[in-house]
C-alpha cells in the first residue's frame, strides 16, 4: 500500500555568500491517511524547514514529497499550515478572517449560506463561535490561535500542517488547546504532521514521533510509535507506566542529542 503523504529522500542546501549550508539530508517519511505525526528535535535542527518543504514554501534540493501520489511543489490549500505567531488579518473580524478564507478555497463548492454555516461550525469546534465578531486585537494569545486552527480546518486540508502552534502559550492554555486538537483530530480524522519541542505534548498527541538529529545535514534519528489507546486522558495518562516509559524514550533521545555547546 503506498502512502497518502511520501516524503522521499529530501535534502535541502541553503546557498549564502558564505557558503552552502546543509540543513537536511535523506529524509524518508512515510505517513498515513488520519496519523497524527509529530516531529521534535533540538532548536535549529530543521523542524520547521522539513515542514516547509511539505507546505511548499521551500523547495527541496533532492527527493521531494509526494500527496496522494502527486508531487508538491508549491503550497495549496490541500496542506493548511498553523503557525506558532498566529497570522490573523488584524483589520478583520474572527469571522471574517476565517470566512475569506472559506470563501477562497470553497467557493466552488459551497453556496453562500452553506459557507457561512462552515464558517460558524469550524469555530464552534475551537469553541470560538461567542467571540465571532471581535478583532484579533479584542482576543487572547490562546483564542487567536484557536481561530488559526478553526481557518485551518475550515480549508477542509488534506494534511494539516503545524509548527510549534502552542509554543507561546502559558501552559493552561495550551493543555487545553491540546485537549481541542484531540478531540477534533478523533472526530474528524485529519492527517497531522506537528513540529513540538514539548516532550509530553508530542506523546500525548502522536500516533508517531519523529526525532530529528542535530543539524547540519540532520535526518531522522529515530521514530517511535505511540500505541497507546485512544481517546487519551491527560489525567489518566500521567501515571500511566507506557506513557511514563514513551515520555522517557523521547527525553532519552533528546539528550543523547544534546548540542555540542549545551552537553
Ligand atoms: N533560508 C535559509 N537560509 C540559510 N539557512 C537557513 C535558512 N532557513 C533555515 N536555515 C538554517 O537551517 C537550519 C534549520 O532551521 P529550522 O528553522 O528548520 O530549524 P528548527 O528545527 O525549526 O528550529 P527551531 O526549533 O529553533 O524553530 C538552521 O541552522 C537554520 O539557520
Amino acid at each position: 500500500m503506498s502512502a497518502y503523504l511520501s516524503i522521499e529522500n529530501v535534502g535541502i542546501s541553503f546557498s549564502s555568500d558564505k557558503g552552502t549550508f546543509r540543513a537536511l539530508d535523506d529524509v524518508v517519511l512515510r505517513i498515513a491517511k488520519g496519523e497524527f505525526v509529530s516531529v521534535i528535535g533540538h532548536s535549529g535542527c530543521g523542524k520547521s524547514t522539513l515542514l516547509n518543504i511539505v507546505a511548499g514554501l521551500l523547495q527541496a534540493t533532492e527527493g521531494g514529497v509526494l500527496l496522494e501520489g502527486r508531487e508538491v511543489d508549491s503550497p495549496g490549500p490541500d496542506r493548511a499550515v498553523v503557525f506558532q505567531n498566529h497570522s490573523l488579518l488584524p483589520w478583520l473580524t474572527v469571522y471574517d478572517n476565517v470566512r475569506m478564507a472559506v470563501d477562497k478555497v470553497l467557493s466552488r463548492t459551497k453556496s453562500k449560506a452553506e459557507r457561512h454555516d462552515w464558517v460558524l461550525h469550524n469555530l464552534s469546534l475551537v469553541r470560538m463561535d461567542h467571540a465571532k465578531d471581535k478583532k484579533p486585537g479584542e482576543i487572547s494569545g490562546g483564542m487567536k490561535q484557536r481561530v488559526g486552527i478553526a481557518r485551518a480546518l475550515a480549508m477542509e486540508p488534506k494534511v494539516l500542517l503545524l509548527d510549534e502552534p502552542f509554543g507561546a502559550l502559558d501552559a493552561l492554555t495550551r493543555a487545553h488547546l491540546q485537549d481541542s486538537l484531540m478531540e477534533i483530530h478523533g472526530r474528524l480524522g485529519n492527517t497531522v504532521i506537528m513540529i513540538t519541542h514539548d516532550v509530553d505534548e508530542s506523546v500525548l498527541l502522536s500516533d508517531r514521533i519523529v526525532m530529528m538529529t542535530n543539524g547540519p545535514a540532520a535526518r531522522i534519528g529515530q521514530i517511535l510509535d505511540i500505541d497507546l489507546p485512544r481517546p487519551r486522558s491527560r489525567v489518566d495518562l500521567a501515571d500511566n507506566p507506557h506513557f511514563n516509559h514513551l515520555r522517557a524514550e523521547v527525553l532519552r533521545f533528546l539528550h543523547g542529542h544534546a548540542p555540542a555547546k549545551a552537553a
